[in-house]
């Protein structure tokens, strides 16, 4: 049912939300389970990367989507489907299937989180379209049932959602919030090429299948981790950060190693590939260390970037009556 003015008129609507990038402070990964996806034991970190969607209610029915040009990625080359393929654009259209008053919708992305970065740049706009589509059509679904239609649409956007510091379970969409609220500083070095999260997953099947190496399902996170991140102390968690991806992105993308190396020989405290990866997140021990080393990174050539988290999950940032 379209939204209608006083006079008959169709009144658009836009409401903008923004929803942050994620680093996996941990990931263990275990065995290839029969439906394709790997039980994960994982603690996720927000981070102040955001993706910003505005959706804007449309009288002629349907979804569009498009790219900001206020986007601050070179977007050149790079493959963002606009059409049912987008992660926004399944968000709004499994929105739409439980809104009564559900109308046309345009949805804007403003992107800055790297695409196929590791960093669930799609997962945080799936979450942000959720949110906004609930605010426009006034659905009123609880934070329980936005998660639920989030992790239909994959394994991270419930955490985009969310935020914050929590442990993944299952896939990564069983979440519990980790009361870790200290901020830890770090460096994001994104890449110039993306990586695909289901060929990484294989890759690292292959090698441990190649070492005749079983794994068990992971069931729990190391809750030194936990300790770490509730203390604030950056130098316990550079002992316990760990990503079972991180060969694999490196078997893939060997250059990797080299920019996890130049990261720790410029001064970060330790290193880690950024879920499947190719995004690299250095750990710094405060703020001023963070900018310096970005800096340093930059001046070598690499593209590098200072963030803190934990963070907010999606929230909603404006509301207009056009
Ligand atoms: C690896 C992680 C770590 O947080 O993030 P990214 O590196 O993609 O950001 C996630 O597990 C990715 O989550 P997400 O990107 O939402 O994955 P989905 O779309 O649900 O799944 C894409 C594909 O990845 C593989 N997959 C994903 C999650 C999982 N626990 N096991 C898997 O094997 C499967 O092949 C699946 O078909
Ligand atoms: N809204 C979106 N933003 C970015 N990529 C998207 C989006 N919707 C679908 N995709 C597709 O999903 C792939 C992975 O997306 P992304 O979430 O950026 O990476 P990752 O899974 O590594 O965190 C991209 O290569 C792209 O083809």
């Amino acid at each position: 049912m379209a939204v209608h003015g006083l006079r008959g008129r169709f009144a658009a609507r836009t409401v903008r939300v923004k929803a942050p990038g994620k680093v996996n402070v941990s990931l263990d990964v275990g065995p290839l389970r029969p439906d394709g996806y790997h039980s994960v034991a994982s603690v996720y970190l927000a981070v102040s990367l955001y993706e910003e969607v505005a959706a804007t209610s449309t009288a002629s029915g349907g979804i569009t989507v498009s790219i900001s040009p206020d986007s601050t990625l070179d977007l050149d080359g790079v493959d963002i489907p606009l059409d049912e393929r987008n992660l926004a654009y399944k968000a709004a259209a499994i929105m739409a299937d439980v809104s009564e008053h559900a109308t046309g919708v345009h949805l804007e992305i403003t992107k800055r989180v790297p695409v196929a970065g590791g960093m669930g740049g799609g997962s945080a706009d799936a979450a942000a379209t959720l949110l906004a589509c609930d605010a426009l059509w006034n659905s009123g679904l609880s934070r329980d049932e936005l998660a639920q239609l989030a992790a239909e649409l994959g394994a991270d956007v419930p955490f985009a959602l969310l935020g914050g510091t929590a442990v993944g379970l299952g896939v990564g969409d069983d979440l519990s919030p980790a009361l870790a609220k200290a901020q830890m500083d770090w460096v994001l070095v994104t890449a110039e090429f993306g990586l695909s999260t289901p060929e990484v997953f294989r890759t690292l099947d292959r090698l441990r299948h190649a070492e005749d190496l079983d794994v068990e399902e992971p069931t729990a996170v190391d809750p030194k981790i936990l300790q770490a991140l509730r203390g604030g102390d950056a130098d316990a968690l550079s002992r316990v950060l760990v990503n079972d991806l991180q060969r694999a992105s490196i078997e893939l993308a060997p250059g990797l190693r080299d920019t996890l190396g130049l990261g720790e020989s410029c001064g970060a405290i330790a290193g880690i590939v950024s879920g499947s990866g190719p995004t690299v997140a250095l750990l710094a021990h405060n703020r001023e260390a963070a900018e310096n080393l970005a800096g340093e990174l930059e001046r070598k050539g690499l593209n590098a970037l200072a963030v803190h988290g934990p963070v907010p999950g999606a929230r909603i940032i404006s509301d207009t009556l056009l």
